[in-house]
């Protein structure tokens, strides 16, 4: 797993670097150096490097004095005369390589900077990094826009300049990189909120070889996870299984308006491993989830007048769960006053919970003075798993703002730790998802765009509760194991886009990709397209 840190851990870490031993003059010389070997791994035969005025551009003059001395023709472009550049650091490494061979351009007009960029083959971007907030101020709004129409290729140092490496939110304008070389740690807005779009490939250089001794000392926003992590998640299926012992899962979704739900929901808890998926569905599209889905048994519950679970449902579900090894609850149900009651009912037995869609904006509607005024919520100790995307994350946070991963984790956060239970996951969808838990924030694999798709989120519900039905005993780490699924999920997409183009994805294809996705999280989700390519042509064979 990667560490994930915010920019005050960044700032620690550095200090606690400096105690062992390690001057921030020579980390900054460390940067450079990896700055440098990512520009030179590029093969250009001229470079540009542009500066601003603290340490990020300090960086840029280490580095555009290492790629001259290999060779390479550097030009580099800063606001001020060496001697004036506020940060002692930056000056100082700024004077030096002014007195070497790098061709230094002191305030240059936009014209003499658009013919700098048009000439090189790679930009670096060393103008604000970790300590950049609020709007870009002159001169750099005009630098970064001819930036971002002129260079053929930009490497940025530490994280594009205009974009908040907190919250990930780019100002306008922002350097638009084709893969960043962050420092130390990656800085969380580089996943957050515009980031991913403006960072390109991330690549870190930990620059201190005692890194990982000290980064346990610092508070981790998230960790990102790697395919290794994932490997021993999942044991292998015994042999000796029924239908039922190999894991069953009842799923509690539906009505007249959203059957379709119930059948995504259903299908791929069944394609993720589950041998006996039943749907309780109300009476009312029974009928219609039944001959949509002949190999799962369709339990009709009583209905109220708009199709959507009646009051006298929730004692009869109360009764199913238990016979299952998991219930996944909510796609399609409505927040009728029916639903809510199955919820409550739901919440108080002791069989793993997943909780995704309607069934969360119905414990929203509960919780509305917070979750101390639920006590089946956090009174329970079974395994829970909520799966909010932002909208609905916001509803079960009390209206906190949630718009992008900095802010879905917060408010992730507070719902768990209100809970205070390590079965408890919220699941915080988004185009980069996290699994929440009490102890850790995780990471997985995010999909492509094209996961962006109505039912899409019934698909990952079904997944997880397919995974958690099959895992029998207690995992290691509930975190971990929800974050298998949406390493599969994602894969499901990444497949999908393959196959049918990323205009074209509906849900329910992801659904018949799941198995090919488990085999490419397997080997690993990098090279996972490489394992569907790969079956499609023994298809073709
Ligand atoms: N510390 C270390 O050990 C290491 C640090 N490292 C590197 O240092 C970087 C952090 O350096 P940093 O803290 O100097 O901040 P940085 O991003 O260069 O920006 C500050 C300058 O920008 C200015 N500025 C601010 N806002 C602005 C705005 N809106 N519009 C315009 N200007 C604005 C601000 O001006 P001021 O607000 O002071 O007037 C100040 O002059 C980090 O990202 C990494 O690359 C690595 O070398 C590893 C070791
Ligand atoms: N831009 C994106 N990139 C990658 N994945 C995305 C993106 N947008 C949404 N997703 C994923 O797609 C799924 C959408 O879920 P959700 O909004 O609940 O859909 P629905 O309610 O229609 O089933 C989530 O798993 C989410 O993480
Ligand atoms: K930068």
């Amino acid at each position: 797993m990667k560490p994930i840190l915010e920019t005050e851990a960044v700032r620690r870490l550095e200090d606690l670097i400096e105690q062992e031993g390690t001057s921030k003059a020579e980390l900054m010389e460390l940067a450079g150096e990896f700055a440098a070997s990512i520009v030179e791994a590029r093969s250009p035969k001229r470079v540009l490097v542009v500066t601003g005025f603290g340490n990020n551009g300090g960086d840029g003059w280490v580095a555009a004095d290492i790629l001259q001395h290999k060779g390479i023709h550097v030009d580099l472009v800063t606001p001020v005369e060496p001697d004036e550049i506020p940060s002692p650091l930056a000056r100082h490494v700024a004077r030096r390589t002014a007195g070497r061979d790098v061709t230094v351009i002191v305030g240059p007009s936009r014209d003499e900077l658009v013919a700098l960029l048009e000439k090189s083959d790679v930009v670096v971007d060393a103008i604000l990094g970790t300590g950049f907030s609020g709007t870009v101020r002159a001169p750099f709004p005009i630098w970064i826009r001819a930036i971002n129409e002129h260079a053929s290729d930009v490497v940025s140092i530490d994280i594009p300049s205009g974009l908040n490496a907190e919250t990930g939110k780019a100002a306008d304008p922002c350097v638009s990189a084709d893969a960043t070389a962050t420092m130390i740690a990656t800085k969380i807005g580089l996943y957050s909120a515009d980031g991913p779009e403006y960072a390109g490939e991330v690549v870190c250089g930990e620059l201190y070889s005692g890194l990982s001794e000290l980064i346990g000392e610092v508070d981790h926003v998230a960790e990102f996870i790697e395919a290794s992590d994932l490997e021993t998640v999942l044991k292998e299926i015994p042999s000796a299984v029924n239908k039922y012992s190999r894991g069953s899962v009842l799923v509690v979704a539906g009505s007249s308006t959203y059957p379709g739900a119930a059948m995504l929901a259903a299908k791929a808890a069944a394609r993720a491993g589950a041998g006996y998926v039943s749907v309780v569905a109300p009476e009312t599209c029974a009928n219609l989830i039944r001959m949509a889905l002949p190999t799962v048994p369709v339990i009709a519950a009583p209905a109220d007048g708009r199709g959507s679970f009646g009051a006298a449902a929730r004692s009869m579900i109360v009764e199913l769960a238990p016979k299952y090894s998991c219930v996944l609850a909510g796609p399609g149900i409505t927040d009728a006053a029916g639903c809510m009651q199955v919820v409550t009912g739901l919440l108080e037995t002791e069989v793993p919970l997943i909780l995704d869609a309607d069934a969360l904006n119905c414990l929203a509607r509960m919780t509305i003075d917070g979750i101390d005024s639920m006590p089946e919520l956090y009174r329970r100790e079974a395994p829970l798993i909520m799966t909010p995307h932002h909208k609905e994350l916001s509803r079960l946070a009390g209206g906190a703002s949630v718009e992008e991963l900095a802010s879905a984790i917060d408010a992730a956060r507070t719902i768990v730790w209100a809970g205070g239970s390590s079965n408890m996951v919220v699941v915080a969808k988004g185009p980069v998802t996290a699994a929440v838990g009490v102890e850790r924030v995780l990471l997985p694999p995010a999909g492509p765009a094209a996961l962006a798709t109505a039912g899409s989120g019934d698909v990952l519900a079904g997944i997880i509760a397919g995974i958690v039905a099959t895992t029998r005993e207690e995992p290691e780490s509930w975190e971990l194991l929800c974050s298998y699924a949406v390493a599969v999920h994602s894969a499901t997409g990444i497949a999908a886009a393959a196959s049918m183009g990323p205009r074209s994805v509906i849900a329910t294809d992801l659904i018949d990709l799941i198995g090919p996705a488990f085999d490419m999280v397997e080997a690993g989700v990098e090279d996972g397209l490489d394992v569907v390519a790969a079956s499609a042509e023994e298809e073709e064979a």
